[in-house]
């Protein structure tokens, strides 16, 4: 069954510039889709349209069955419970624990009052611990969030994206700070999400064979469109090349 349906997805973010133009794909409950496309193919931009953090001009995105464009402030928040965000780079409370940062997750099941004063519940804690050990990073979780490298504050940020009990993931960019090992973790531990936990994940990769290796699908982008929308087997080196506009053996990094 569809989760996340876009059609005829359009933005500008000035009158002279389209930089989406007529976006249409689906995306299963539990499947792990990545996109690709060369720098300012317009990646970011689509995956921050599916939760509104930027508005769309064109289309409509229906995400289980209701219409995301449509959405009020309530429902917006409502829809962003829905829906996890892992970022490139991270956007943790530095300041914060661990544990706080990934309490915030719960903010949008709070009212501000109890979000401000940290009122979290006993169980909401206990789950907090149960994914920090999943992520292997348990021993962490009084410590303040900048003394973590960058992979195990990526882990962070994935628990604070799945405390929120979310039907989908949107990473943009999850590893391009990250050396390979600590990628190659980052990368497990979302592909455990969907396979164990159901949990459908739509990825930003600068990596080629990383999606490749990770992806149920891959869609391409280029210039604002999709130019390819398969499994990581279609994907040949000809697709790869027309994605990119180039001969890609420079760009493909292992
Ligand atoms: N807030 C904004 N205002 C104006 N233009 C923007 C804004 N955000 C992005 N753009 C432009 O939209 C285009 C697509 O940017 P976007 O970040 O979505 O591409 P991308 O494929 O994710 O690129 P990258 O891989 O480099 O992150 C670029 O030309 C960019 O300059």
């Amino acid at each position: 069954m569809s989760l996340l349906t876009v059609e005829g997805l359009g933005k500008s973010y000035t009158a002279d510039k389209q930089i989406l133009k007529n976006i249409n794909f689906e995306i299963k409950a539990g499947e792990f889709v990545s996109i690709i496309g060369p720098s300012g193919a317009g990646k970011s931009t689509m995956l921050r349209c599916i939760n509104r953090m930027v508005e769309f001009n064109e289309g409509n995105i229906l995400f289980n069955q209701q219409d995301v464009g449509s959405l009020n402030k309530k429902g917006l928040r409502k829809l962003r419970t829905n829906i996890g965000m892992v970022f490139q780079h991270y956007n943790l409370v530095p300041r914060l624990t661990v544990i706080e940062n990934v309490l915030h997750g719960r903010f949008g099941y709070k009212t501000t009052f109890q979000g401000l004063l940290g009122r979290y519940t006993e169980e909401e804690k206990e789950r907090a611990f149960y994914l920090l050990e999943k992520l292997g990073i348990h021993e962490h979780a009084y410590k303040r969030c900048d003394q973590l490298s960058g992979g195990q504050q990526q882990r962070v940020g994935i628990c604070r994206a799945l405390i929120q009990e979310p039907k989908l993931v949107l990473c943009d960019e999850p590893i391009a700070s990250l050396d390979p090992n600590s990628s190659k973790i980052i990368m497990d531990h979302l592909k455990s999400i969907s396979t164990e936990m159901g949990i459908t994940c739509l990825v930003n990769l600068h990596q080629v064979e990383v999606a490749q290796h990770y992806s149920d699908r891959i869609i391409g982008l280029n210039n604002g469109e999709i130019v390819f929308n398969g499994t990581a087997y279609e994907l040949t080196q000809e697709k790869i090349n027309h994605i990119y506009g180039t001969k890609t053996k420079d760009l493909i990094i292992a």
